[in-house]
């Protein structure tokens, strides 16, 4: 039976910004694909199956446990959902099932569920991850090379598939460094995307929220996430942690328009017929656009030019000008050996 219409691909009345690449790739694809509006179909797996070790993390949306699988002896994450709206849970799971197996995308073993609050819970490959502050201090240049490749292959990945993660930081890309493997997880965020679709701009985590969800453009796209990894090489490469660090979400703007400019901001926003919110009426003030060269010290041996304009390509305000996932991958800075 064909699936009712959904409002999952209502188009706004006003269409001022389309992705410029993969627009269509859930169009392309049959309702089932990306309509998660009337639940999913999901084939349960047996929760005895699986025993919990201990705590691992506690995360807004969930609390995370490393366990074993009974059967094969085989270590895993268990994720269990915090009761949240049905339909975050039914789009989680649907993304996770449309993703999983793609390239450094974390892995889905299963999918089970507690039998009397009939709470889901996921079952995740196990990485062996070490935390982001330690690690990215010890990365030298291959590294960077290495690891954002990866990041960027994830990425462009996801696109291809019409999904916008939408929550990239450290903390949701997972690295293990003795096997060189790295691993993007926390799909809750994630969601598929349909042009001319006015999408919630609440989403992502402050410190890496992109321009377009701080002055609410409602239609944004995957170069959402393209920003966010400019802010994760930004921070590794001018060893500043995190490198736009608002103190709310409004002075996140201000941070990023005390580097990129205002006037540059009020041009991105004209381009989109769009305004500055009020709520910046008092704390936006006229800052001049800096040059990147001004956060280089002594201590940044790995700003090199390569790399700082890559970061100049992806940390710009117009997500439309941003370098694609597929782009970024094809930049100099991949092509150049370093020791
Ligand atoms: N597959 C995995 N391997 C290793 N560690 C993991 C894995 N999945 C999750 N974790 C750990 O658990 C934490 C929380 O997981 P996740 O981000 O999926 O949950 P969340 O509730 O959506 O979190 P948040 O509210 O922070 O977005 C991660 O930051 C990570 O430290």
């Amino acid at each position: 039976m064909p699936l009712p219409p959904s409002t999952l691909n209502q188009k706004s009345n006003r269409v001022y910004s389309v992705a410029r690449v993969y627009k269509n790739a859930c169009e392309e694809r049959p309702q089932e694909y990306w309509d998660y509006e009337q639940g999913v179909t999901i084939d349960w797996g047996k929760i005895s199956n699986y025993e919990i070790i201990n705590k691992i993390g506690r995360g807004k949306y969930s609390e995370v446990f490393s366990g074993r699988c009974i059967v094969n002896n085989q270590k895993c994450v268990i994720k269990v959902l915090k009761p949240v709206k049905m339909k975050k849970i039914y789009r989680e799971l649907k993304i996770l099932t449309n993703l999983t197996g793609g390239p450094n995308v974390v892995g889905l073993y299963d999918i089970v569920q507690d039998a009397d609050s009939k709470i889901p819970a996921l079952i995740f490959e196990e990485i062996k991850n070490v935390d982001f502050r330690t690690l990215y201090p010890t990365f030298k240049l291959p590294d960077i090379q290495y690891y954002f490749t990866q990041l960027l292959i994830a990425l462009d990945y996801c696109h291809s598939m019409g999904i916008m993660h939408r929550d990239v930081k450290p903390q949701n890309v997972m690295i293990d460094p003795t096997e060189r493997k790295l691993r993007l997880i926390d799909w809750g965020l994630a969601e598929f995307y349909h042009p001319g679709v006015d999408y919630n701009v609440r989403v992502a985590s402050r410190y890496h929220k992109g321009p377009e969800l701080l002055v609410n453009l409602n239609q944004y796209d995957y170069s959402l996430d393209l920003w966010s990894v400019g802010c994760m090489l930004a921070a590794i490469v001018f060893k500043k942690e995190p490198f736009f660090k608002g103190s709310s979400n409004p002075d996140q703007l201000v941070k990023i328009a005390t580097v990129l400019g205002t006037k540059e901001l009020l041009g991105y926003l004209g381009k989109y017929g769009l305004h500055l919110p009020s709520e910046y009426d008092n704390i936006m003030r006229d800052f001049t656009k800096k040059s990147w060269t001004h956060f280089i010290t002594s201590e940044t041996k790995l700003a090199v030019p390569e790399v700082v304009d890559l970061i100049d390509n992806l940390l710009r305000y117009d997500h439309q000008e941003r370098l694609t996932a597929k782009e970024a991958m094809d930049h100099k800075f991949f092509k150049t050996k370093f020791e």
